[in-house]
Order: C-alpha cells, then sequence, then structure tokens
C-alpha cells in the first residue's frame, strides 16, 4: 500500500450552507497500481486528487504516504507525485517542450545533466523527440498532454495523480496516452490515480475503480468484480415472424423486457435473467410449441451501463 486515506472529509462552504463532498472517506491505494475514481458530475473526484496532492487541505481525517500523514511530510512530498490536472494550463505555449521540460525540471531543482537525459528519455518514450524544439502552441491536444505528462514524470514520481487525461483526444491519441500509461505503471512500477468520465479509458487502464457519489464510497475493487455483482445477463432471441404480445407475456412471464422489434418476417427481443433454468424452460416451451428461433445469443453488459445503472441505483445494485 502506497496511499491510505483515512476518515477523510472535505467540505465547502456555500454562503452560510456547509457542502459536503466526501463526508469520512476510508481507502487505500496499492503500489504500482492504476487506480481509477469515478463518480458523476461534483462528486468529489477532484477535490479527492487535489486533497491527494496537497492542494487542498481536509477538513477532517488524514491521507498517509507509505505510511507517513502527507500533512507532516512537508515539501518533499511534492518530489514522491506528480500531477496533471485538467486543462493545458501546465506548460507554457511559447515554449518548446525541451524549454519547458527544462523550466519545470529546474524548479524541481534537477540539475541540467539529469533533466537533459531523462528529458529525451521520456520525450522519446511518449514519442515527442522530433518535435522537441517545436514551441508548444504549435501542439495537438495529445501532443500538449503528452508532454504535460512528461513534466509530471521529470523528477521520477512514485505516483501519478491525471485529472481526466484523456478528455478531447482523438481515438489514437487516447489509445496512445492509454497504451503508454499501462508501461509507465507495469514496467517502471509508478502508481496512478486518475480520474475520468470515459469508461472506455477505464476499462482498459484500471486495476481497481472507486465509485463516488453523494459523498461517500459505493464500490472499490476491481471492474471485474463490479461486472460480476452488478451485471444481469442480458440475452438477445430472435424468432421467425411476428410475436403477438399475448404471446410474449406467455413465454415472458416474470422476466424483464428491454428493447424489441416486431414485424412481419421476425421478432428480436432483448431479455434479462438471472435463472439459467429458467431460460431453458421458456426456451423448451417455445420449441415445443413449433416456434422457430432464429437467434440467441448473450449480450455482454459494458461498464457504462453498469456504472449508468449502479449510479442510478443509489449503488445499490437492486434493478440493475
Ligand atoms: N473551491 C471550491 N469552493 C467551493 N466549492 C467547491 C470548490 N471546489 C469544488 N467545489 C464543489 O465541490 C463539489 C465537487 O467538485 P469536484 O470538482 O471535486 O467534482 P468532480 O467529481 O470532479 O466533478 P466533474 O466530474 O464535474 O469534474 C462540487 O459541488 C463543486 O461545486
Amino acid at each position: 500500500m502506497i496511499l491510505k486515506a483515512e476518515n477523510l472529509t472535505k467540505s465547502f462552504k456555500n454562503g452560510k450552507k456547509e457542502h459536503i463532498v466526501l463526508n469520512s472517506i476510508d481507502f487505500e491505494v496499492k503500489e504500482g497500481e492504476i487506480f481509477s475514481i469515478l463518480g458523476p458530475n461534483g462528486a468529489g473526484k477532484t477535490t479527492l486528487i487535489k486533497l491527494m496532492t496537497k492542494l487542498l487541505n481536509p477538513n477532517n481525517g488524514s491521507i498517509y504516504y507509505k505510511g507517513k500523514n502527507i500533512a507532516k511530510i512537508g515539501e518533499k512530498y511534492y518530489k514522491e507525485i506528480g500531477c496533471v490536472l485538467e486543462g493545458n494550463r501546465n506548460t507554457y505555449w511559447f515554449l518548446s517542450s525541451l524549454e519547458n521540460i527544462f523550466y519545470f525540471g529546474r524548479l524541481y531543482g534537477l540539475k541540467d545533466g539529469y533533466i537533459k537525459k531523462k528529458g529525451y528519455e521520456l520525450l522519446e518514450f511518449f514519442e515527442l523527440i522530433d518535435d522537441k524544439d517545436k514551441k508548444v502552441g504549435q501542439f495537438s491536444l495529445g501532443m500538449q498532454q503528452k508532454l504535460s505528462i512528461i513534466i509530471s514524470l521529470i523528477h521520477q514520481p512514485k505516483i501519478l495523480f491525471l485529472d481526466e487525461p484523456t478528455l478531447g483526444l482523438d481515438v489514437v491519441s487516447k489509445l496512445d496516452i492509454i497504451d503508454k500509461l499501462k508501461q509507465l505503471s507495469k514496467n517502471e512500477g509508478v502508481t496512478i490515480i486518475l480520474t475520468s468520465h470515459q469508461m472506455d479509458v477505464i476499462e482498459k487502464t484500471a486495476d481497481r475503480v472507486l465509485l463516488l457519489k453523494d459523498s461517500k464510497i459505493h464500490f472499490l475493487d476491481t471492474i471485474d468484480k463490479l461486472k460480476s455483482m452488478y451485471s444481469k445477463n442480458k440475452y438477445l432471441l430472435k424468432i421467425e415472424g411476428d410475436f403477438t404480445k399475448k404471446q410474449i407475456d406467455k413465454y415472458f412471464d416474470g422476466l424483464t423486457i428491454g428493447n424489441h422489434t416486431r414485424n412481419e418476417s421476425y421478432t428480436e427481443i432483448e431479455f434479462y435473467t438471472d435463472y439459467c433454468t429458467m431460460q431453458q424452460n421458456f426456451l423448451k416451451s417455445m420449441i415445443n410449441d413449433g416456434i422457430k428461433i432464429t437467434e440467441f445469443f448473450k449480450i455482454e453488459t459494458d461498464l457504462e451501463e453498469i456504472i449508468y445503472m449502479f449510479l442510478k441505483n443509489q449503488g445499490d445494485g437492486q434493478n440493475i
């Protein structure tokens, strides 16, 4: 475990009212993992990142880095972490990428020789080496984001915090950044803590996800666990000819019906069920009644759908 939050509470004053964003939450981040923070708009994801990077102080509770309270570590903590918050204010547009790297490297107190070596290494790794002398103002969004990440890695932090790292990026840039983050975590052992609203990014990167809602943690585990706990079996059945409403009611009695299409030549029905035996029984009786089934398969529920239903149901997973 590299980071631990204990009884963490953060509220903001909204006029005379106190708005509690995080209410006494506890969690641990494992060394080298990619840890994703999810939640609806305003859930407190950025606030949590700001608390972990000491840009904000909690009202209550503590965060421990390798067992030490970050409030007591002082400036040294910033040598252990790197951070890219949302937006492109992290770099200077009138400077080249290499000049930006030197500027920020020197702010960390690093020697020029080291900055050059590490800077070139990172520029190579992120495939920006050919653009080292180009002004950042001429960079695409994807290139700017890569440079921001390079800068946040120049002092070899143990933890990298990223707030919406792939926001606004095209598919290629997004996949490229995802690939680099995975390599950093798996090969270099960098712990990555990120927020994102893009479920494909979470699904491709995260070892574990923390789901925030209503100032509490509703889930903290792997995506597979989330899927196995909250995804219901969703199936599609296609049959020849028009299936009457009466027939649907007869055969699908007790099952949740999703989208369905009916026309003269075929009927397509999506339905949810948890019970294998029930499916088999109703399929059997359909076949016995001479109904011709042309397709029958399970539809994978994607993460976006699961999270949506999970949050809609207050995280209790009922009705999914
Ligand atoms: N400095 C601040 N002063 C007052 N309220 C704040 C401050 N920072 C955040 N908040 C409030 O705290 C809540 C959580 O904000 P935060 O930005 O952490 O949410 P988020 O989960 O990152 O949202 P989003 O997904 O929209 O980026 C919001 O209601 C926001 O208005």
